[in-house]
């Protein structure tokens, strides 16, 4: 599998505090095209710390991350957007849905956002097939509020998808939700990753985590890949 994401020596220091603190000492990772990597961890362990690198919302303060072979560690901010839209698509544990739009209208305003100008037709064609790939078609003229939790969580995750990333990131996505409805949000991430997609995953259920290829475990700012011997429940 082509190899997309090379994070090396990554390292990340909170300072504006009376004394600087690390929270990503020296993280290294590697993820290739279709893989699944769990990431977990204690609350305030630095997860969500390393997502926003990853995504390129925040910049490391020393090591390299390379992304499809090229050096991104210290790309500016426009060009960093520019990359966001095209590689990244985000999952949060909220689902950030415009209330007054129908599914398929919130899906289609990652398009409007990300690509400029599509013709209607084939605009329309995305979102739907976006919205099929989660499971939701069905639902596409529906508004949230006329929605359960992991039908909407689906609709964020097609807004994700219909730019058809290279990368899934998705921070405690299934965390507003009960285990069977978990389950299902975790089922429509992983068929991305049979289109080729990578997907990273921070979650604190050890069932989500093992159902990922890969589980990574931070703890006290280092990253360290573990094997999938979770028994079932909350991870702490
Ligand atoms: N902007 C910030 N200002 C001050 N402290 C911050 C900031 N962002 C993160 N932190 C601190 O950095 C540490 C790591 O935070 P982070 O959110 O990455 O952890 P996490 O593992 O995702 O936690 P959780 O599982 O609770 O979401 C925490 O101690 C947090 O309080």
């Amino acid at each position: 599998m082509t190899e997309l994401i090379r994070l090396t020596g990554i390292t990340k220091v909170l300072k504006g505090q009376k004394e600087p603190r690390t929270i990503l000492d020296g993280v290294d990772l590697t993820v290739r095209a279709g893989e699944s990597v769990a990431i977990v961890g204690r609350s305030g362990s630095g997860k969500s710390t390393l997502l926003s690198v990853l995504g390129l919302f925040d910049r490391p303060d020393s090591g390299t991350y390379s992304l499809d072979g090229r050096d991104i560690s210290r790309l500016p901010e426009r060009h960093a957007a520019k990359l966001r839209s095209s590689h990244f698509g985000f999952v949060f544990q909220r689902f950030f849905l415009l209330k007054h739009l129908t599914a398929a209208q919130n899906v289609a305003m990652a398009l409007i956002n990300g690509q400029g100008w599509l013709p209607r037709r084939d605009r329309r064609a995305r979102v739907m097939a976006a919205l099929e790939q989660v499971g939701i078609a069905h639902l596409a003229r529906n508004r949230p509020v006329k929605m359960s939790g992991g039908e909407q969580q689906r609709v964020a995750i097609a807004r994700a998808l219909v730019r058809d990333p290279r990368v899934l990131l998705a921070d405690e996505p299934t965390g507003a939700l009960d285990t069977e409805t978990g389950s299902i949000v975790i089922d429509a991430l992983q068929e991305a990753t049979t289109r080729g997609c990578a997907l990273i995953l921070v979650t604190h259920d050890r069932d989500h985590a093992a159902r990922m290829g890969r589980i990574a475990d931070l703890r006290s700012g280092v990253l360290t890949e573990r094997s999938h011997t979770l028994s079932a429940g909350r991870l702490s």
